[in-house]
């Protein structure tokens, strides 16, 4: 096949369908489905359900969607709209985004033999690898890619990685799209996305006995589809190298190999700079929707905390819209701190406040990012919430804040415990900051907005009741956004406030008449 006849533009139509508040769509039109997917019925009552299905050859071979129908409106939206409901919140509105193509940022398994690789998703409950060529949620241009990737496998002879033995080159490929091109009118960006690829490759390093392939490979991709060929379809080519045996997909060493190093995307009104090493939303333009939402609920001026940073999108995001007093972020995984330098420094040079990142582990010592801030924003993996910061909100209305001489501290008890001092030293020195320290937050202030960011549906009504059951918080507001069609999960992004303790004054009610 010639490389130049690879499809970059989608099979199907790039269709948006919002939904809000909650029901079913209007106006979105629906892919046209192969004949052979339809299912087994003419009638026009059928048409509702067709109208948002997903029609994709590999459905049910592939772990990846588990609904076929409905996109729209996965089934735990009715569920979601009366757990809020009966928690006082009656107008949760559901968005349903863009239902084909969403998936901007994919991990793949590859699998088999050089003249027949398998590059795509596990088989639910096993490791068998199943081929996913003309899968509906990738973004076009990551299937494009992947049968770019999967021709220099075959002519270049890449042994795809064998669980088993520990052998083979090639174990995972991580393709994230990236639609950031001014040149183009807005309107063509998303079409155009161009995929920076990432190669996780079976060995110590970039100076092992397989590198030669490992370049021959990067080149392949770049030669046909890279900067100078007629099809820029790749954005970069990476080496990530993983020789351990257990289920990480990535080890820690990364190589920038071809093409530009930088990857940027434009969202929540910023420019944001993402290496692969860091976390990134796999659904861009459902997540720019939600930064958008969410910035309604922070008022102008605010000091803010954002938990779970990743890169620091969020924080950064709102320091730009809402020209905050004053933004922390705070993230374990220290990869993530080159992306967010990178991003600040394209922000609006008029931001004053102050902005601040923390390679650090919230469920050490939570109360310290909590206090100083007005809003708190947390944005956890599927797993919700640490314990310890669960506790530390649900009792931090309890906590006396006093001013301290120096006015720089809170008199939140005083701090013994050595691996929590240690952990607050390691995270001082690996912070960087950004702007004027000393405007920064009111050392005194407690939060009174929490807005909670959630991909984990079981976990997050965890979390929301244990933070509701003391009364120390009181939902106010709640959304959800489809960030994952043809599953049912949703991302909810949910606004909590602090309920403020009534003071007693000590006058008595003065007697009627
Ligand atoms: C769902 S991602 C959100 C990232 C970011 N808010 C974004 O939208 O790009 C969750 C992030 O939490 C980080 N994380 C996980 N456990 C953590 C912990 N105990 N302390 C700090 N960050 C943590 C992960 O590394 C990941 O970057």
């Amino acid at each position: 096949m010639s490389l130049y006849t690879l499809p970059i533009r989608p099979p199907y139509p790039l269709i948006t369908c919002r939904v809000s508040p909650v029901s079913a769509p209007t106006t979105a039109s629906p892919p046209p489905a192969p004949p052979s997917l339809l299912p087994p019925t003419t009638s026009a009552t059928a048409v509702p359900s067709l109208t948002c299905a997903l029609q994709c050859p590999h459905f049910e071979s592939c772990s990846g969607c588990t609904h076929e129908f409905n996109l729209h409106r996965p089934v735990i939206v009715d569920e979601a709209s009366n757990f809020f409901k009966s928690l006082g919140v009656s107008d949760f509105t559901f968005d349903s985004c863009r239902l084909w193509g969403w998936r901007c940022r994919a991990k793949l398994a590859v699998r088999g033999l050089p003249e027949n690789p398998l590059i795509g998703l596990y088989e639910e409950g096993s490791h068998n690898v199943v081929d996913i060529p003309q899968c509906k949620a990738h973004h076009p241009n990551i299937n494009a890619a992947v049968e770019l990737l999967r021709k220099g496998i075959k002519e270049l002879n890449i042994e795809p990685y064998d669980e088993d033995e520990g052998t083979g080159d090639l174990r995972y490929v991580q393709m994230a799209v990236t639609t950031y091109n001014t040149a183009l009118p807005a309107a063509e960006r998303y079409r155009n996305g161009r995929v920076q690829v990432s190669l996780v490759w079976n060995s110590r390093n970039e100076k092992s006995s397989n590198s030669d392939k490992l370049n021959a490979l990067a080149y392949f991709l770049w030669r046909n589809a890279g900067s100078r060929s007629n099809l820029h379809l790749i954005h970069s080519v990476w080496a990530n190298f993983q020789t351990s045996t257990n289920n990480i997909i990535f080890g820690n060493r990364w190589r920038h190999l071809l093409g530009e190093r930088d990857f940027w995307e434009h969202v929540g009104g910023i420019d944001m700079s993402l290496d692969p090493s860091s976390f990134g939303q796999a659904n861009t333009r459902a997540f720019d929707n939600l930064l958008r939402k969410l910035h309604k609920y922070v008022p102008f001026g605010a000091s803010v905390a954002d938990l779970y940073a990743g890169a620091g999108v969020i924080g950064l995001s709102l320091a730009a819209t809402k020209k905050c007093r004053s933004v922390k972020c705070i993230e374990i995984n220290k990869e993530s701190r080159p992306s967010f330098e990178k991003s600040v420094d394209r922000l609006p040079k008029s931001i004053e406040g102050s902005i601040s990142w923390h390679n650090a582990d919230t469920s050490i010592d939570p109360l310290s990012w909590l206090v100083g801030s007005d809003v708190i924003v947390v944005d956890p993996p599927r797993k919700g919430l640490d314990t310890s910061l669960i506790d530390a909100l649900r009792t931090i209305s309890s906590h006396k804040v006093k001013p301290s001489l120096k006015g720089s501290s809170s008199n939140i008890k005083e701090e013994k415990r050595p691996w929590v001092l240690r952990e607050r030293e390691r995270a001082k020195e690996a912070s960087v900051q950004v702007g004027r320290e000393t405007i920064s937050e009111d050392p005194q202030s407690l939060p009174e907005t929490l807005i909670y960011i959630s991909c984990g549906w079981e976990s997050f009504k965890e979390d929301c009741k244990a933070l509701l059951t003391n009364k120390s918080w009181r939902l106010e507001k709640a959304h959800g956004f489809n960030f994952f069609p043809g599953t049912q999960s949703i991302e909810v992004l949910a606004v909590f406030k602090r309920s403020l303790k009534k003071k007693k004054t000590g006058k008595k009610k003065k007697k009627q008449g």
